[in-house]
């Protein structure tokens, strides 16, 4: 994969994707984001509220713009959730490896999410295993997040954001699968999908005028 990134500069591309950042408070997600981003790590106070990075790239001879979304884990956006994961193309989802709730709560509280804000049922899922360069402190077998994976059927990496092992290889894997699915390449799927949503036992009508959407 080759690319550059921007804020908003270059305009032509084939196929433009939104992709998510999930997890606990902590996990690395933002790491992850600035290691693709731009290169290099820093150490991060944690995210407040929502922000996105957008970065062109170049996959099996596609332009692609990328718009990646990050959140802070904890769930102190309530009705923003629903617009955060609207027309979501692929979504990573990350656990931190030395913290063992960080894994559980994938299952019991974010792939939930996934499941019930989801408006592209075809969205491709990613499961990332984070700060792998702290393998004293490992918390969380690679056959557990292996079997998680199967379990909800996505595609398994391990990965560090400090040393950016597998960092670009996590995003490559996701683009890859993304562009292998019609439906997710086809222009404004997204209102027909919402409105199927809609229908949904517990579902809550999007916050308007949020202020990221
Ligand atoms: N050792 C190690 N530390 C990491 C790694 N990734 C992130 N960290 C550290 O973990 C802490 C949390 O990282 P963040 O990127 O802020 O995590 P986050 O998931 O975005 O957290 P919120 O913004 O609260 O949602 C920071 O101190 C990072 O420097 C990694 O791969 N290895």
């Amino acid at each position: 994969m080759t690319g550059s990134s921007s804020k908003g500069g270059n305009n032509s591309y084939d196929y433009s994707f939104k992709i998510l950042l999930i997890g606990d408070s902590g996990v690395g997600k933002s790491s992850i984001l600035l290691s693709f981003i731009s290169n290099s790590v820093h150490d991060l106070s944690p995210t407040v509220g929502v922000d996105f990075k957008i970065k062109m790239v170049n996959v099996g001879g596609k332009r692609l713009k990328l718009t990646i979304w990050d959140t802070a884990g904890q769930e102190r956006f309530g009705t923003l959730m629903s617009s955060y994961y609207r027309g979501a193309h692929g979504i990573i989802l990350v656990y931190d490896v030395t913290r063992r709730e960080t894994f559980t709560n994938l299952s019991d509280i974010w792939a939930k999410e996934v499941e019930l804000y989801s408006t592209n049922q075809d969205c491709i899922k990613v499961l990332i295993g984070n700060k792998v360069d702290k393998d004293s402190e490992r918390a969380v077998s690679r056959e557990e997040g292996m079997a998680l994976a199967e379990e909800h059927k996505c595609s398994f990496l391990e990965c560090s954001a400090k040393t950016r092992e597998n960092v670009l290889q996590c995003f490559k894997e996701l683009i890859v699968k993304i562009l292998e699915v019609p439906s997710l390449l086809e222009k404004g799927p997204v209102i027909i999908k919402q409105q199927i949503l809609k229908q949904k036992p517990g579902y809550q009508a999007p916050h308007n005028g949020g202020c990221c959407s």
